[in-house]
């Protein structure tokens, strides 16, 4: 079997409105999956067709190399927290996981202290659900879709929310599962930076469409760093700057130019520009074309 996931034609229409148009995903084992998207792009609908809380209109999927009906008996495999899991405020962790452990059948002394555990949820004690923090919460959801053993994990918006010292913990979490246990995951997410820091594949999503599958690596290349500069004479940095080989360049304002070529550093340049009488005000090399790379494929400027 050579995908542990696949759609095929995946379609949800609401009325007039095709919510997912026509996707065709591919997920292998050990995989974590990037859905990305802007908000209303369509991933949590996507997610509800695999998790089979929504019903396709048209196409289908396949699950552990079973179609349609079929894929149905593998479900129990599959762990998902999709927009608010059905958690019990005025219950501890502890009392949720095992009402989720009786409703999913697994038995196994121990279990739900693992479960805690794993989410760094040990020492909330008998505290109730709804005193949670948002990020407290959010690990109780992840360790109520880990209930069931699953190979499969669907994660809507895990870090949505979350202060950078939560997204921190939820990361690691996910990749320690990832590497420990061999569960695929599949998380959507409307920030590409911070689904770069966890994801090995890639889909990316713009108005029901799925516009491009990649890898982390295809990823990456694209995004290349670049470097910027700042002098007091554009016009004659433009002609050192040819002078030395370089071709991607892209004046951006008035003192500003922007270089997308592979260099060490920006010493050589600096060096040459001080040669032939220009300036240099400052060069810094950027980081941040993921963003930006996502903006161009999807054609806008707003925020994503
Ligand atoms: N039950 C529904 N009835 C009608 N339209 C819906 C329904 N559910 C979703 N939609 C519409 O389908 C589109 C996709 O919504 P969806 O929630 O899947 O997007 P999303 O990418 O997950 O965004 P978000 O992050 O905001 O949830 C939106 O235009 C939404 O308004």
């Amino acid at each position: 079997m050579e995908y542990l996931l696949t759609t095929n034609g995946l379609t949800k229409q609401y009325g007039r409105h095709k919510a997912v148009n026509a996707v065709n995903l591919h997920i292998r084992q050990g995989d974590i999956y990037g859905l990305i998207g802007r908000n209303g792009a369509g991933k949590t609908t996507i997610l509800k067709m695999l998790s089979g809380l929504a019903a396709p209109t048209e196409g289908e999927f396949s699950l552990f190399g079973k179609t349609g009906r079929d894929s149905y008996e593998y479900m129990s495999r599959v762990g998902t927290l999709i927009e608010e899991p059905g958690i019990y405020p005025n219950m501890s962790a502890a009392e949720n996981l095992r009402l989720k452990c009786l409703a999913v059948g697994v038995r196994k002394k121990g279990t739900v202290d693992e479960l805690l555990r794993t989410v760094g949820l040990a020492d909330v004690g008998k505290k109730k659900v709804k005193k949670f923090s948002l990020g407290m919460k959010q690990r109780l959801g992840i360790a109520l879709a880990l209930a069931g053993n699953p190979d499969l994990v669907i994660l809507d918006e895990p870090i949505n929310g979350l202060d950078p010292q939560g997204i921190a913990e939820i990361r690691e979490t996910l990749l320690r599962l990832n590497k420990e246990k061999n569960i695929t995951f599949i998380i959507s997410s409307h920030i590409l930076e911070e689904l770069s820091k966890i994801a090995s594949n890639y889909g990316m999503i713009h108005d029901g469409v799925l516009l491009q599958e990649m890898t982390r690596e295809e990823l990456l290349s694209k995004c290349s760093e670049r470097i910027e500069l700042k002098t007091n004479d554009t016009r004659k940095a433009c002609t050192v700057l040819e002078g030395m080989g370089i071709e991607k360049y892209k004046v951006v304002d008035a003192d500003t130019i922007q270089i997308f070529e592979r260099l060490n550093d920006g010493g050589d340049i600096t060096m040459a520009l001080a040669g032939n009488g220009v300036k240099t005000m400052g060069i810094t090399v950027k980081n941040e074309a993921l963003e930006d790379y996502y903006l161009n494929l999807t054609g806008g400027t707003a925020n994503v």
